[in-house]
């Protein structure tokens, strides 16, 4: 954090009227004192690396050169963040010290074009490789001498992994498999690092061996001669254009022309393919859900991280910004003090809590079941596969409207792309489509929950996310306490997923085939689904907090109680309609909750500031002329202004070529 000498006054008063330790909150959020220290450590050295950051802004390149800028900044930043990890820590402390830094986002607007090497090479490898196969490449990945990626989707498929049309046909005699993509909808497409910066790639493809299907395999295949980097023949290569964000993350293009690869470049852990072409299955398919669990998971993490960003910056500006009038004669009042816009911002603040603490939990979970799986226990593999879909899908589907909400209150300075706050909204609306589309594992936790509910009518015990469903029809007496409220949730997705289930048996008793009677249904599934994940998010946000925050100071316990039931009220207004349904509240105490909620606001107004300064970003992680340590918002934004390309010379060449023949009339 640059904190400098001349900070805008509002800002300074807010920071004074903050009730609680931020220093303290910061050290709860990395997980200790010494995780924040590692942390503050390892981004001085990284940031402090010449080059790293940029002189004129990425939004003023052209596409080409983002992508140039990015190859080279990612190098540096590689190199940078390698040298400045302790060597005497632990691979988990490293792991801590980056969790909730977000360091790229210092050097990259967008995103790093290495992301998918880490992010997705190295864990499939890490999941899906033998151990003859993790020794080889690990060591190579690990110190980067090959760039890796991920290719699965394709032109036709994404969702429909079974409807890859890529194909990996093995010959026995040369102990090889053939790739090959035989129409125009099997080139992959959308991986990261594709089109110009990876040479290895596992590529998602058909498998075929004497003459039988084998299913939907992982292959590593090099792209790239390791010296020229050209293409390798057989192989077809390029980016697929501009998008609507992660324009430095170099998404590609890929085709087959009968690509041969070597028969030990399939991964092997879970099923293998002997030398003679006698395919070995699987012992277990579910094996393969072991990574996308994982970056699911990851996923729920980097939703906290960057609406926790894009609350920083807008509730500094609505500190900053002074507008309009509450009473006359009183001169402007800070945006801020307009309850809509604490109604608008610090259920971002409170979100970003509950991911945090909700990603932190699944990771143990997750943690615990990969130990399971080793021992060949699957049990619990299918709840944490249901929790991990909807937990994914509704925190990408929060944190994409969070972050457009903390731009909207931004007013027209928010449209600017110098606040960040489009980029940060950009990255965030991917992940509701990468890693699972929303409503498709929506609809996979709704088959979970189907099925939950299938085995409690049998009066089969459920798993703990979904014990709640065995209570059928029980309807308790409302209350407005936290408990009260999860209970009244619980009722809704009992409801809400009764509906669907008699939905289902509706369209079945009239002739319709079971996936048609599912697809009618599916309106009401999705919605009983995100019943359960709002059900699972507030009893895990409210167990969480009360869990990790026993030796915490009383102010900041108090404040951070705050925040859970701004969350616990917010949502319970949200969703009053379903409430009135499905449990026994009135009216009475729904106009009690909106007094409270409204007290709530007013309690977290004087720690606002304090609540977002204890995130801890950095002014350059920030990257943002509106969310700065100092809120030197306006002269940030004429600074920025003033580095447009236009602005180098007084007049535009279009003057003479086109303005000044038109305007004389002699065009
Ligand atoms: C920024 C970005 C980065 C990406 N990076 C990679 C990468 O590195 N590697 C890679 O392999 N892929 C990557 N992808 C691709 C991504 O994984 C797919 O886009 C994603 O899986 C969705 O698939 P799709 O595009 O085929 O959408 P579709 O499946 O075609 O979805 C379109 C619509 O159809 C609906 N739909 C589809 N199936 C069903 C169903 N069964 N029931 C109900 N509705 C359904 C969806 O809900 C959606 O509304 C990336 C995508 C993006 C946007």
């Amino acid at each position: 954090m640059s904190k400098t000498d001349v900070i805008n006054q509002d800002l300074a008063k807010e920071r004074s009227k903050c009730e609680f330790n931020i220093e303290e909150l910061t050290n709860y959020l990395d997980g200790s004192a010494q995780a924040t220290e590692n942390r503050r450590k390892l981004e001085n050295k990284v940031l402090s690396t010449e080059g790293l950051l940029d002189k004129i802004p990425e939004d003023f390149l052209s596409h080409k050169e983002k992508y140039e800028n990015a190859v080279r900044k990612a190098v540096l930043f590689y190199r940078a963040l390698n040298n400045a990890q302790d060597p005497n820590m632990s691979d988990q402390e490293k792991a801590n010290a980056t969790y909730r830094s977000l360091l790229p986002s210092a050097v990259f607007k967008d995103q790093s074009p290495f992301t998918l090497h880490v992010a997705m090479f190295i864990p499939t490898i890490l999941g899906q490789a033998n151990e003859e196969q993790k020794k080889y490449w690990l060591a190579r990945a690990s110190k980067m001498d090959l760039i890796g990626t991920y290719a699965q989707t394709e032109l036709g498929h994404g969702t429909f992994i079974r409807g890859l049309e890529t194909t990996a046909t093995y010959d026995p005699k040369t102990e090889e498999f053939v790739l090959h993509s035989p129409t125009l909808s099997s080139y992959k497409w959308w991986p990261g690092s594709l089109a110009h910066t990876a040479n290895y790639c596992v590529v998602m493809a058909h498998l075929y061996s004497q003459g039988k299907s084998c299913g939907i395999q992982p292959f590593i295949v090099q792209l790239r001669d390791e010296e020229t980097h050209m293409p390798l023949p057989g192989i077809k290569l390029g980016e697929i254009g501009a998008k609507l964000g992660f324009n430095t993350v170099n998404n590609g293009f890929l085709g087959f022309e009968n690509h041969r690869i070597a028969r030990d470049r399939m991964l092997m852990k879970n099923a293998q393919i002997s030398k003679d072409g006698t395919f070995t299955k699987s012992v277990n398919s579910k094996l393969t859900y072991g990574t996308m669990v994982y970056v699911r998971v990851a996923i729920v993490n980097g939703m906290a991280n960057q609406l926790a960003r894009a609350a920083t910056i807008a509730v500094r500006y609505s500190a900053v910004r002074r507008q309009s009038e509450l009473k006359p004669g009183a001169g402007e009042p800070q945006i801020m003090d307009y309850v809509t816009q604490q109604h608008k911002l610090y259920i971002a603040i409170a979100s970003s809590h509950a991911f945090s603490l909700i990603a932190k939990w699944l990771t143990r979970k997750y943690y615990s079941v990969t130990a399971d799986l080793e021992k060949g226990n699957t049990g619990e593999l299918p709840e944490l596969h249901a929790t991990a879909c909807c937990l994914k899908a509704v925190s990408t589907l929060d944190t994409t409207g969070l972050i457009e909400r903390c731009r909207l209150s931004c007013g027209g300075h928010g449209y600017m792309l110098s606040s960040n706050l489009p980029q940060i909204y950009g990255l965030a609306t991917a992940a509701f489509t990468y890693e699972g589309e929303f409503t498709v594992l929506m609809l996979q936790t709704a088959r979970s929950l189907v099925k939950a509910w299938e085995q409690a009518s049998a009066g089969k015990p459920l798993s703990p996310t979904m014990s709640y469903l065995t209570q059928k029809g029980q309807s308790s007496k409302w209350s407005n306490s936290i408990d009260g409220i999860i209970d009244g949730f619980q009722r809704v997705a009992q409801g809400k997923l009764e509906s669907a289930i008699a939905s289902i048996k509706k369209y079945s008793k009239q002739g319709l085939a079971p996936e048609d009677a599912w697809n009618m249904s599916s309106v009401r599934l999705v919605a009983a689904s995100e019943a359960h994940a709002r059900v699972v998010i507030l009893s895990t946000y409210k167990s969480e907090l009360e869990r990790t925050t026993t030796s915490l100071s009383e102010p900041l316990r108090r404040v951070l109680g705050y925040l859970l039931h701004l969350y616990a009220f917010y949502w319970t207004l949200e969703k009053v309609g379903d409430l009135l349904l499905y449990t026994s509240i009135s009216e009475g105490d729904i106009q009690q909750l909106e007094d409270v909620y409204e007290d709530l606001l007013g309690k977290v107004r004087p720690n606002a500031v304090g609540l977002v300064d204890a995130f801890d970003f950095r002014d350059q992680i920030l990257n943002s002329t509106l969310g700065a340590y100092d809120g030197r918002v306006y002269e940030r934004l004429m600074e920025e202004a003033l580095k447009s390309p236009l602005n180098a010379e007084p007049v535009n060449q279009s003057f003479h070529k086109y303005l000044k023949p038109f305007m004389q009339g002699k065009l």
